[in-house]
């Protein structure tokens, strides 16, 4: 048996929540075409017969801007220190930027964690452009282990890039029982899923400065529990286009959490949601403490 920690490492967007996804094949890590959707260290688990692969989704690594975004920094950067190996996932659709660069010198700051390179989206790429990706990648963000090229979102070559890794992770140990595929705990799950919602419905309207929060749940007559969520924003108008015309689009992103979370638990639930503004939250210390964002 071996097993290991994988931190999945890159700048936002280029695919990491979406391909730990199809890799532990349930739903632990929020997708979104926003960036900077992955705010806390969630782990996938697979479990193979004689490997157990634990990953670490990382927040996106990006140059802090406000109170938050030093937390999710941080956070990454003690990740990369603790784990086996480093995958720096790249998009193979862009041109490497500073994003990638500024990655790529966090992961040398981990020291001598083995790191691996990986080419994603490649069902949008013909094999030039790879082979010109692979030069690129050399060129201007130096020297890895190894490179991959896969696609997170078809599983195209993700069987061959597990079966590559293996020989990184530890041998004889296993760090989880077979069935865990997520050591992320529940109420995190349920107030992800809820700003999943919030980010795909909203689309480009709603920016980052959304805070989930599970106040209250209260079991009913009929025995289902009924789950009180605050959504925080930092404007009347975000709350308005939360709410939408008539509480049409509050109504939506309820239904839509209410099923995902239904499937999560196994069992029916209620869901309450309430919007509310507080003002410039992110630069908010005591709030972020609460939230859970700042662990001192
Ligand atoms: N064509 C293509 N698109 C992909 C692939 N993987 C991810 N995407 C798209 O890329 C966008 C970003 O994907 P995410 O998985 O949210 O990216 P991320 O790196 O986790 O982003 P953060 O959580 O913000 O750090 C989404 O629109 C995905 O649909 C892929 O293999 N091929």
């Amino acid at each position: 048996m071996r097993s290991g920690f994988i931190a999945l490492v890159g700048r936002p967007n280029v695919g990491k929540s979406t391909l730990m996804n199809w890799i532990v094949k349930e739903k632990v890590a929020i997708v979104s075409s926003k960036a900077q959707t992955t705010r806390d260290r969630i782990k996938g688990i697979l479990t193979k017969t004689d490997t157990q692969y634990i990953f670490v989704d990382t927040p996106g690594i990006h140059k802090p801007q406000h109170l938050l975004g030093e937390y999710m920094t941080k956070t990454a950067i003690d990740t990369l220190k603790e784990v086996d190996l480093i995958v720096m996932v790249i998009d193979g659709k862009a041109e490497i930027g500073k994003g990638d660069k500024f990655v790529r010198e966090r992961i040398e700051e981990a020291g001598g964690t083995p790191r691996v390179a990986v080419i994603n989206k490649i069902d949008d790429l013909t094999d030039e452009d790879i082979e010109k990706k692979k030069i690129e990648i050399k060129e201007k963000l130096g020297k890895f282990n190894e490179i991959y090229t896969i696609s997170g979102e078809y599983g195209i070559n993700v069987d061959e890039f597990l079966k590559g890794i293996k020989k990184y992770l530890e041998d004889g140990v296993m760090y989880y029982p077979e069935d865990m595929y997520t050591d992320m705990p529940m109420y995190k799950v349920i107030t992800e899923i809820v700003r999943e919602k919030i980010l795909w419905n909203t689309r480009e309207e709603i920016p980052h400065s959304v805070a989930i929060e599970i106040t209250d749940v209260k079991r009913r007559e009929n025995g289902k529990d009924c789950y009180n969520i605050n959504i925080y924003v930092e404007r009347d108008s975000q709350k308005g286009i939360i709410i939408g015309n008539k509480g049409k689009m509050l109504k939506k992103i309820g239904i839509e959490a209410r099923k995902d979370i239904e499937q999560v638990l196994e069992r029916g639930i209620y869901l309450n949601l309430w919007v509310k503004v507080k003002d410039k939250w992110r630069k908010k210390k005591p709030f972020l403490k609460e939230m859970g964002y700042i662990i001192e």
